[in-house]
């Protein structure tokens, strides 16, 4: 009979907070061999062989953005045949087999709706067949090539080997010394690719094309969400930096919402080139947030603070402070307020999809850590960030699904 023992594992506190504490049961026999039983063995080597073959279900739905699947079915207007919709894919007739397939393991991970239609043919003939139809799922939908959400840049790109390369040499890197000084560690893309990821974006016109098209499709999905569920958050402001804010997807979304707001995106000189306001209410500057930031009541960081480490941030975070203190006080709040992952809070209105939100949010960590010198946060330490840059309190108030909203005030 096998020993078990029970270990609790220390986690991160935001973790500990929002979840149990996980267990581990270890099953060891008395020679310290594993001694699980059969039943015990088939469910660890199923675990492993479901976690080794996860980029399978990455590389399907490559596949299908690759295809057009989703733009087929779409385009058809109504659930769709295998055999419409081999009409509509520029495949090979011959495949259709290896189609079927492809819909099966995806129409498994609900990106795809299968249903099951009887129909009969003619009226006389009374054998009944049964067609398989598939449809969108919200999922899919994000995967339109023409929707205003269309995700598949983002898709693209971390499915590309650029992005993905650096991973295979994580090993190597950790082993060797990164120095005392952690802005001076390169990261893994640094290794294999001999540049910063953000020099090979401002180098590369595929690549810099494809990381803008994702941020904006995210800042649409994100700027809508934030007008309708967090709007309160920008009441009572006169004037708003978008701090590395791209082309201004997400100051677009304010600037419709709030008109009384003057927004301004700020990123660097060759992002912002060329673009400008739409409404009364828009502009562009060019500059450097690490040299200075233009004065305003508040300044918006959305996906800016995980892209830098510890000592980064926290120059941000003094320039933002910096600029907001020297903005007229024209009766609003003076903050910060940033979009950013929160690592274990998630939005408790899905409690389904708590486990997935902060998978999620630990990948996205893991990718900081390949490709860029930044990291996803808890809130320990956000804190000591801010509380390091001269801000005096913060509050979490709004999840965006994996993503959380904060305000940081002096
Ligand atoms: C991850 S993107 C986020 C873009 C946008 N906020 C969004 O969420 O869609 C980071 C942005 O920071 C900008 N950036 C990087 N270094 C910068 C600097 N030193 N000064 C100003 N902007 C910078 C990049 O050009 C890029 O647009
Ligand atoms: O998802 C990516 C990402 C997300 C947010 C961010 O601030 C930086 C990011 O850079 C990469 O890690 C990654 C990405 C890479 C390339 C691309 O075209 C889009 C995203």
């Amino acid at each position: 009979m096998p020993h078990v023992f029970k270990i609790s594992i220390a986690r991160e506190e935001s973790i500990k907070t929002n979840h149990e504490t996980a267990y581990l049961q270890i099953h060891m026999s008395l020679s310290n061999e594993v001694g699980a039983t059969s039943h015990e063995l088939l469910g660890a080597q199923a675990q492993l062989w479901n976690h080794i073959f996860q980029f399978i279900n990455s590389m399907s739905l490559k596949c299908a953005v690759q295809l057009g699947i989703a733009d087929v079915i779409h385009n058809h207007g109504q659930p769709i045949s295998l055999s419409e919709l081999m009409a509509g894919l520029k495949v090979h007739p011959s495949k259709a087999h290896f189609v079927s397939r492809l819909m099966r393991i995806l129409v498994h991970s609900n990106f795809f709706a299968q249903h099951h239609h009887v129909h009969q043919d003619r009226a006389d003939v009374e054998e009944e067949e049964t067609v398989v139809l598939y449809s969108l799922t919200p999922a899919s939908r994000l995967l339109l090539k023409d929707g205003s959400l269309n995700t598949t840049p983002f898709l693209l790109m971390i499915l590309d080997p650029v992005v993905t390369t650096p991973f295979h040499l994580m090993g190597a890197w950790l082993k060797i010394n990164g120095g005392d000084d952690p802005a001076a560690t390169c990261t893994p893309f640094e290794m294999e690719n001999g540049m910063p990821f953000w020099e090979l974006g401002a180098r590369e016109p595929r690549f810099g094309n494809l990381f803008n098209e994702a941020m904006e499709a995210d800042s649409k999905l994100i700027g809508r969400v934030v007008v309708e569920e967090c709007g309160g958050v920008f009441e009572g402001l006169k004037s708003l930096m978008d701090v590395g804010g791209g082309s201004g997807t997400m100051a677009k979304a304010i600037v419709n919402a709030f008109p009384n707001i003057n927004c301004t995106v700020f990123d660097q000189p060759h992002v912002v080139a060329g673009l400008q306001g739409t409404t009364h209410n828009l502009g562009f500057m060019g500059g450097d947030m690490f040299e200075e930031i233009p004065p305003a009541n508040a300044i918006l960081l959305k996906w800016i603070m995980h892209d830098w480490n510890d000592a980064e941030s926290v120059t941000i975070l003094k320039k933002c402070r910096e600029a907001i203190s020297l903005s007229k006080n024209e009766g609003g709040n003076k903050k910060i307020i940033i979009i950013d992952i929160v690592v274990g809070y998630v939005d408790n209105k899905k409690k389904m999809m708590d486990k997935k939100s902060i998978e999620t949010q630990l990948m996205f960590d893991m990718l900081m850590m390949s490709i860029l010198p930044g990291k996803e946060r808890s809130k320990s330490e956000w804190e000591k960030i801010f509380f390091a840059a001269g801000f005096t309190h913060y509050n979490i108030t709004h999840t965006l699904g994996f993503r959380s909203l904060i305000e940081v005030y002096p």
